[in-house]
């Protein structure tokens, strides 16, 4: 598990590494100078024309040691110094007195200073680092801006200047390709409105005090793929059918029997003992011809869900994906949730009638996992002004109904009742199709049906299908990925996770 540290943390992690390792704070940045142009070095060609374009705090020193060690390597280098009311930090000065006379430094003192990066292949920017308290303005956003007008890649130092770190961000903001991030990476990171700033990011390992970051309190991780081999449990010699819960899935209707067919397999593939699926009458031979394994259970309308069957012989259900939002499903919703006790996964339109039907939400049993994209969120949460306050909301509804919220997305959010959030790092746009979402919930109701807590589920069941995602997009590309596709990859992405240790 990755912790992600607000600021204020990052910098006592900075002071704690400074004091006790013990390193002097120079030091500390030529490290981080040092990681950055690893990285770099790795993946720019050494004849493209570097600007750096530095403030005058650390993150400008940052520049400053990273512009020394660019020359060196021979990279052709040029640099900026935005001149504005930062006062230089001691180890800005330090780095400026190393340069010594090479590479070539030029002040930006003035806004008419325009048009100056124009011949600049690459552009690095180090203006402002996590030390940005309030939207650039003056010199600085100008400097961002020229930046931003030129045609170079653009790679930002920590954090792109101008996006804070751990608030909603306004103003002119460096729109990076890359940003090279120290140690820990930040939570803006993980919102969709940040990505035009951050591009592609990643973090490079500085040193910093491993026990400290692991003293951090804080509520927001990022999962491993670590996390999720200690999560699954290899299964043992004398396991039966009995051993794995009994799954039932809910889904399809009239024009609608794909999302059931989808749900199913996935859950067939994760685990579970047995499985049956609810379809209605039009469904049936469709089911037993697509998925022999999984046995019927069929509803009494032709073309929707409208009367839950017994429920008690089932560990869990996964309910939604194409059941339609019927009168007669509503009805039928709102027996399965005074009936059944145990954590479900609720998804689709199951979503949907509960955002249309609030007083149903409180029959939701505790534990259970609601699977909304954004659009279904809102439904259910309202609209947000900014993702910080989305993910608020999300805690906000996770803690209320005492149950596991996926938000689901690129880094789909795991919301836990006791005010957890997790973000997922597997997954890409080639799983932007519909029936994708389909595919996840199979996979947690297989998952809950084995006795997972609903933590576990959300947390493994995310990753593993964005981690299928992955896998078929090397074989199919983003293009041609379709969600049948995320089952085939399944079994894959189950033997990666196994294999790990
Ligand atoms: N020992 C350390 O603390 C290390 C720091 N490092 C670098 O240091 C950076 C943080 O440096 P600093 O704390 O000096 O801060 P920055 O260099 O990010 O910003 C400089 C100063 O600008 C001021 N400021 C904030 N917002 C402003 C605005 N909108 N307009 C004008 N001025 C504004 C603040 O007083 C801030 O301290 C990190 O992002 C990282 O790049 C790295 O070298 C690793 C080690
Ligand atoms: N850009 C992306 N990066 C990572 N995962 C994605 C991306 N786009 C979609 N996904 C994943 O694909 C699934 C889409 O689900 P959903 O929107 O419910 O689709 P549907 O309802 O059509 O099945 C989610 O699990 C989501 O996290
Ligand atoms: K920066």
């Amino acid at each position: 598990m990755v912790r992600i540290l607000n600021t204020k943390q990052i910098k006592a992690l900075d002071a704690h590494t400074i004091e006790h390792e013990p390193v002097k704070s120079i030091d500390l940045m030529e490290r981080a100078c040092r990681a950055f142009v690893n990285w770099f070095v790795q993946r720019i060609d050494a004849t493209k024309k570097i600007g750096i374009v530095c403030g005058t705090g650390n993150n400008g020193g940052d520049g400053l040691g990273i512009a020394r060690m660019l020359h060196d390597w021979g990279y052709p280098v040029k640099v900026w110094i935005v001149r504005g009311l930062v006062p230089e930090s001691a180890d800005f000065k330090t780095n400026l007195e190393r340069i010594k006379g090479e590479p070539e430094i030029a002040d930006i003192i003035t806004e008419s200073d325009k048009g100056l990066f124009t011949d600049r292949d690459v552009l690095i920017d180090a203006i402002f680092g996590s030390g940005l308290s309030r939207p650039a303005d003056g010199i600085y956003a100008q400097a961002i801006r020229c930046m931003n007008e030129t045609d170079a890649m653009r790679i930002a130092v920590d954090i792109p200047s101008g996006l804070l770190a751990d608030n909603p961000s306004s103003g002119d903001i460096i729109k990076a390709h890359y940003t090279v991030s120290f140690q820990i990476p930040k939570l803006a990171f993980f919102f969709p409105h940040s990505h035009p700033f951050t591009g592609e990011w990643t973090t490079v390992d500085i040193g910093l005090h491993k026990d400290f970051i692991r003293q951090s309190e804080t509520s927001h991780f990022l999962v491993t793929a670590k996390d999720i081999t200690r999560i699954i449990r290899p299964r043992k010699r004398f396991d039966h059918k009995g051993t794995f819960g009994h799954a039932l899935i809910i889904a399809g209707g009239y024009g609608k029997m794909g999302a059931a067919l989808l749900a199913s397999a996935a859950a067939l593939r994760s685990g579970p003992g047995l499985l049956s699926v609810h379809v209605p009458k039009s469904g049936y031979t469709i089911l037993q011809t697509a998925l022999p394994e999984a046995m019927a259970s069929i509803d009494t309308h032709e073309h929707f869900f409208t009367e839950a069957p017994s429920l008690e012989k089932y560990s869990t259900i996964g309910i939604g994906p194409g059941i339609g939002q019927e009168p007669a499903t509503v009805k039928a919703l709102a027996q399965v949730l005074a009936n059944f006790k145990a954590p479900l996964v609720i998804d689709a339109d199951a979503l949907n009638i509960l955002g249309v039907n609030p007083e149903l939400m409180k029959r939701i049993p505790e534990n259970s996992i609601l699977t909304p994209h954004p659009k279904e969120f809102e439904r259910l949460a309202g609209k947000w002004d900014n993702d910080f306050q989305r993910l608020e909301k999300q805690k906000r509804l996770a803690s209320e109904l005492k149950c596991v919220v996926v938000l689901k997305g690129a880094y789909s959010s795991i919301a836990t009742p006791d005010g957890k959030v997790y973000f997922n790092p597997t997954g890409n746009p080639g799983m932007a199709k519909g029936g994708s979402g389909d595919v996840l919930t199979g996979i947690l109701t297989g998952l809950l049906a084995q006795g997972y807590s609903a933590e576990e589920t959300a947390l493994a069941g995310v990753y593993l299908h964005g981690l299928a995602g992955d896998i078929g997009s090397r074989e199919k590309g983003t293009f041609s990925l379709i969600a049948t596709d995320l089952v085939e990859f399944l079994p894959q992405s189950f033997k990666t996770v196994l294999n790990k240790f």
